[in-house]
């Protein structure tokens, strides 16, 4: 007889968190009690459990899913077991229900709107991606200084003043916002955004933002990314060296 790994426990309540959570991007998500670290795992078990949706797999085993997702197997167990999903010994977890308690707890299966503030290259990109809408964002407004972009149609919508920011975000009733403006800009526009009512920003400006702690910040940069990739990389590089120097 197959026995339970763990005990099967009742879903999660599904009250909706942002994807981030202390302002900083560290410490435990205060509704939930899931660490952020676990957080920012749960789009990457979702991107992976599509990919055996996508066949038309039913049931995963943790190995597998850890391995497409590149963690490991028990900190994938630990962090799924926050969701309170817990897989069955020898049938692995239901990729079906999965994918529910993933989106329901990053609040995807929720609609939520989305300004983009700076319509330069960044901006423009953004409002194109496709994968915004498939994971349940909206653009539902875009904004600018430059009179030259202010007006133009970008992604099917037209970009208004940055100058009506506040009397757009009420309209559209924006929750989010992605800022995608010089880093000089950006504070002032974070404030703006934060009186506006907006609940979580994505800052891409190469710069710190102070928010109030009702409000959830996060940074994306690029470069510190690659930073990260370089440093990796070059540790292994010399690995290897030393590896090839202690056999020969
Ligand atoms: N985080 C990352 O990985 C990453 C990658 C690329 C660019 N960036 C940063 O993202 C930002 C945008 O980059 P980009 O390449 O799109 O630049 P860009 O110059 O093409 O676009 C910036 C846009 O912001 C607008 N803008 C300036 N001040 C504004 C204001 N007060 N209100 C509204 N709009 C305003 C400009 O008119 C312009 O259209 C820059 O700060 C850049 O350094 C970050």
């Amino acid at each position: 007889m197959s026995q339970p790994e763990y005990a099967e426990l009742p879903a999660v309540n599904t009250r909706r968190i942002a994807p981030g959570s202390a302002a900083d991007g560290s410490g435990i998500d205060e509704i939930r009690g899931i660490p952020d670290a676990t957080v920012a795992r749960l789009p990457v078990y979702l991107q992976a459990l599509g990919t055996f949706a996508a066949t038309d797999t039913e049931t995963v085993s943790s190995e597998d899913l850890a391995e497409l997702a590149g963690v490991g197997a028990a900190k994938l167990r630990k962090d799924l077991s926050y969701l309170g999903s817990y897989g069955t010994r020898g049938v692995g977890y239901s990729v079906g229900r999965l994918v529910t308690q993933i989106s329901e707890t990053l609040g995807l299966t929720l609609d939520w709107r989305v300004v983009i503030v700076g319509v330069g290259h960044l901006g423009r990109a953004l409002a194109g991606y496709s994968g915004f809408a498939s994971r349940g964002f909206s653009v539902v407004g875009m904004f600018d200084v430059d009179e030259s972009v202010v007006g133009s149609s970008v992604g099917g919508l037209t970009v208004r003043d940055a100058a009506e920011l506040e009397a757009g975000i009420a309209e559209a009733q924006a929750q989010l916002a992605v800022l995608a403006v010089p880093a000089d800009a950006a504070q002032g526009l974070c404030d703006k955004l934060v009186g506006a009512g907006i609940h979580g920003i994505l800052n891409f400006a190469p710069c710190v933002l102070q928010v109030p702690a009702h409000v959830q910040l996060r940074r994306v940069d690029l470069a510190t990314e690659l930073q990260i990739l370089a440093f990796h990389a070059g540790r292994r590089e010399a690995a290897d060296l030393l590896a090839g120097k202690v056999s020969s």
